[in-house]
């Protein structure tokens, strides 16, 4: 959908694995396009050289405002902060400082400079151990881990900020992303990577000795966690959606973006066998701490509001693309020798 807009769009966190993606999807409707991102797990090669990038914190104040100023920035979509589970129950205070801290700061000069529409990256993690499944948005909000709190607690404030100062916003609660783009360009990379179908694909690509099962004694079929895996490019447009709506008016509120069906980690397994026709290893360790038996979202809600669909993330498709991905980009954005060094 093609949008006229007269500023920009600030993307935090542009130079990370959603960000990336969002980015390529905003320049493709037309959109005048701004990334910051301290490059804290990000990489420059992720964000095309044509469009302004700043390598800045969301917290360095002056350096946002001026950056808002200079590209009349009239909408943002914040990607930026710490997103690992097991890292958050280990470092609580760095999550509640980088996620919640600094967003709230980054908010304030957002409100000062007149920028009043924000699209907020929340996450399935905010429902803790849901009651039922797939999660509603009105499921209640319990986190079980510093990094769901870490992100609630943003959720939770907007509303405040709404009232006071008139900030609209839509936090996107979204469940685990996985693939890559269509088109090979760019993909997923951490390090040290902690996520599952990367993990595994490093395992069939001899990257890895096994892939590893963290538990196998949760509450499901399998005795493995499960979890509700949505395509990048679908998470892309799901943002890309989501700021024309605030930008057409559409009230705040909180969406979750997923597809109602979950995958076990076993079934990750197996289907990474299926689609790469490598068989490897895998070993059963403990459970990661923080980690709940299931997520899955119900999505019916942005859907209906937001006309958006999954169109890409039934699970073979996914794993394919990030198989296209890792082929083409065994070291991620790093060549062999930067990444044997
Ligand atoms: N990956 C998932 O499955 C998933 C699921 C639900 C929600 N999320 C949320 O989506 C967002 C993006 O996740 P991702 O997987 O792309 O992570 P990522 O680590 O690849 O991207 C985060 C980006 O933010 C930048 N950043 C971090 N702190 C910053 C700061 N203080 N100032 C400026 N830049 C900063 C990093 O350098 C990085 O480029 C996060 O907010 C995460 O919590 C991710
Ligand atoms: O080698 C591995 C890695 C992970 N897992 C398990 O696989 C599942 C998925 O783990 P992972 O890929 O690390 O994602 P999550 O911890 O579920 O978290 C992701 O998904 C959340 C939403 O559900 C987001 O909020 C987070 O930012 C994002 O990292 C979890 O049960 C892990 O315990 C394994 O069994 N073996």
């Amino acid at each position: 959908m093609a949008e006229q807009h007269t500023g920009s769009i600030l993307v935090t966190g542009g130079a990370g694995y959603i960000g990336s993606h969002t980015v390529q999807a905003l320049l493709n409707t037309g959109a005048e396009v701004v990334v910051v991102d301290n490059l804290a797990t990000g990489h420059r090669a992720a964000v095309p050289s044509t469009i302004p990038f700043y390598q800045v914190d969301i917290a360095d104040d002056r350096a946002i405002r001026q950056i808002v100023a200079e590209h009349k920035v009239e909408a943002v979509i914040h990607f930026a902060a710490r997103s690992l589970v097991g890292e958050s129950v280990a470092q609580p205070d760095v999550y509640f400082l980088e996620n919640t801290a600094k967003t709230i700061q980054f908010v304030s000069n957002l409100l000062a400079s007149h920028v009043k529409q924000i699209v907020f990256s929340s996450t399935a993690a905010v429902y803790g151990i849901p009651q039922t499944s797939p999660i509603a948005e009105v499921a209640e909000q319990k986190p079980i881990n510093p990094y769901g709190a870490s992100k609630l607690m943003i959720e939770q404030a907007f509303t405040w900020l709404e009232q006071a100062y008139g900030l609209r916003w839509i936090a996107l609660r979204y469940s685990n992303a996985a693939g890559a783009a269509l088109d090979g360009s760019i993909g997923e990379h951490h390090e040290p990577e902690t996520h599952l179908i990367p993990l595994v694909l490093q395992a069939a690509m001899g990257l890895r000795e096994a892939a590893q099962i963290f538990g196998t004694d949760y509450n499901t079929p399998d005795g493995t966690s499960i979890r509700d895996y949505v395509h990048v490019v679908d998470l892309a447009e799901a943002h890309v959606l989501a700021v024309a709506a605030l930008q057409k008016g559409l009230a705040s509120g909180a969406y979750n973006v997923g597809t109602g069906t979950g995958y076990s980690v076993r079934q990750i397994i197996e289907t990474v066998k299926c689609v790469t026709g490598v068989d490897f290893p895998v070993t059963e360790t403990v459970r990661r701490a923080g980690d709940p038996d299931e997520l899955v979202a119900q999505a019916d809600k942005i859907k209906a509001d937001l006309g958006w669909e999954a169109k890409y993330s039934d699970l073979p498709t996914m794993i394919a693309s990030a198989w296209d991905w890792h082929l083409r980009h065994p070291y991620g954005y790093r060549s062999k020798a930067e990444a044997l060094r």
